[in-house]
């Protein structure tokens, strides 16, 4: 079982994920990406694809062209989990 974040955690989000946000629907962040094309949207996708192995955490996510969109939250907590926190910047790092 995996703790969700606390309420002190999420209250960091804001400064900590700058570029995501909290969904109003569902507990999750999301972030959108625009790149010069599908080639570079790809790569991205690719190195996201790398973290998400390497964390054994993964991401929600649909491309379209150049478009990438990330959401993520954390199915064996039901919720945002300090796992999403670490992947969300991680792919920020990229
Ligand atoms: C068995 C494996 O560790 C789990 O199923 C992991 C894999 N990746 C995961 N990714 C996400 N986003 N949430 C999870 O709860 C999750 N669980």
């Amino acid at each position: 079982m995996v703790e969700r974040l606390d309420a002190g955690a999420r209250a960091e989000l804001p400064a900590r994920l700058p570029e995501w946000r909290v969904l109003p629907e569902r507990d999750a962040i999301r972030r959108e990406f625009r790149f010069r094309d599908f080639n570079a949207a790809w790569g991205f996708m690719s190195r996201v694809a790398l973290l998400a192995e390497a964390q054994d955490h993964h991401p929600e996510w649909s491309n379209v062209y150049n478009r990438v969109e990330i959401t993520l939250t954390t199915h064996d907590a039901g919720g945002l989990s300090a796992r999403d926190l670490r992947l969300a910047l991680a792919i920020d790092a990229l």
